[in-house]
């Protein structure tokens, strides 16, 4: 039986959390905050298009790490699934009452060096970087909407296979799972949905795919940001991204939100309207510092991050 520690039990980490308890092959520690009153009385309250709707009941239910490890417990697994906010504090020690050497951290977030934090806080732990396709959201403290897609890329491939075994769960729990080395390209192919999709909807004033894409203007602007991404993931990489589910390039990426009836409300939309920070440095800041570091325009990209950090400056300092 695998240990998990969910760390960041949001909207995407209680659905991969549930995934693996389901199996009967984990048991969840589940580190709760603003929902922890909740959690504990009602579960998460689960409706989903993909599973059967289900009240999940983590093995445990705790208020913090520290709380979690008291008992000695040693976790096999630490799934970080909080929104990446390196701007705000390098949140990587959070969980440091919880992490030995027999640990396994897994970040299940979206952009581009979220690792960097783990990898200098915990050298010789491993570190497994895990992208995500799902869409979900938490409309209120432990009521979770999941729609059609679980799936996760994860790597590199690591010592003692620990990513495959954590896959091989997963799978039993109906998350479509690959493990590969190189798993950057995957994050750079995300981030050309995540860079333009998830900002503009938040720089535009708050709108959803559907608008944005109906709009002529609107939809250059994000079709030019996917472009951008795409040379400078291939910059970074050294080679030209991979094709997945299908998609070639931003032609075929902006295709998927131009079919009819496709409405889709990006994570960073969702936390501008709740008035919570935005993951704008790990979307685009670190992507730009690296453009720049490599000599890649990318204007689209800088105009975009510079009007989000003014719109985020705007209602929290
Ligand atoms: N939602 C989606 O469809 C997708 C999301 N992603 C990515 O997945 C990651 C997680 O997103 P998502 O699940 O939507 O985010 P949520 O905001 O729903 O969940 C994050 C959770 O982390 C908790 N948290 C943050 N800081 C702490 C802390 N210091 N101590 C304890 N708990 C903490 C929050 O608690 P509290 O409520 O108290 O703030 C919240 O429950 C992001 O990187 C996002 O971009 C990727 C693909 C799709
Ligand atoms: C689900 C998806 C792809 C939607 O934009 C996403 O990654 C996000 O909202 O952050």
């Amino acid at each position: 039986m695998y240990k998990v520690l969910l760390f960041g039990s949001g909207a995407l980490g209680s659905v991969y959390a549930w995934r693996l308890q389901e199996t009967g092959a984990a048991e969840i520690t589940a580190v709760c905050r603003g929902n922890y009153e909740t959690v504990v009385q009602n579960g998460f309250q689960i409706t989903s298009s993909l599973f059967k709707n289900d009240v999940f009941r983590p093995s445990r239910v705790v208020r913090s790490v520290s709380e979690a490890a008291a008992d000695g417990t040693e976790f096999d697994y630490i799934l970080v699934c909080t929104k990446a906010l390196p701007n705000r504090g390098d949140n990587s020690g959070l969980i440091a009452a919880a992490v030995t050497s027999q640990t396994t951290i897994v970040l299940i977030q979206n952009g581009i060096g979220i690792e960097d934090p783990f990898h200098a806080r915990y050298p010789g732990v491993n570190v497994i970087s895990a992208v995500a396709y799902i869409d979900v959201a938490q409309p209120e403290g432990g009521v979770i909407e999941h729609g059609g897609n679980c799936a996760l890329v994860m790597g590199p491939v690591g010592e003692g296979q620990r990513a495959e075994k954590l896959a091989e769960v997963w799978e039993n729990g109906g998350v479509s799972c690959s493990v590969l080395e190189n798993v950057q390209a995957v994050r750079w192919l995300k981030l050309a949905w995540n860079a333009s999709f998830n900002t503009v909807a938040v720089a535009s004033g708050g709108n959803n795919t559907r608008i944005m894409v109906d709009d002529p203007e609107c939809c250059r602007l994000i079709y030019n940001i996917m472009i951008e991404v795409y040379r400078l993931g291939e910059a970074a990489t050294g080679a030209p991204l991979p094709v997945m589910r299908g998609i070639a390039g931003p032609k075929e990426l902006l295709a998927t939100a131009q079919a009819p009836g496709v409405v889709v409300m990006p994570s960073m939309l969702m936390d501008f309207l709740a008035k919570r920070p935005l993951e704008h440095e790990v979307i685009l800041g670190n992507p730009i510092q690296i453009a720049r570091e490599l000599g890649v325009a990318v204007p689209h990209m800088e105009t975009v991050y510079a009007l989000l950090r003014m719109i985020e400056k705007q209602y929290l300092d």
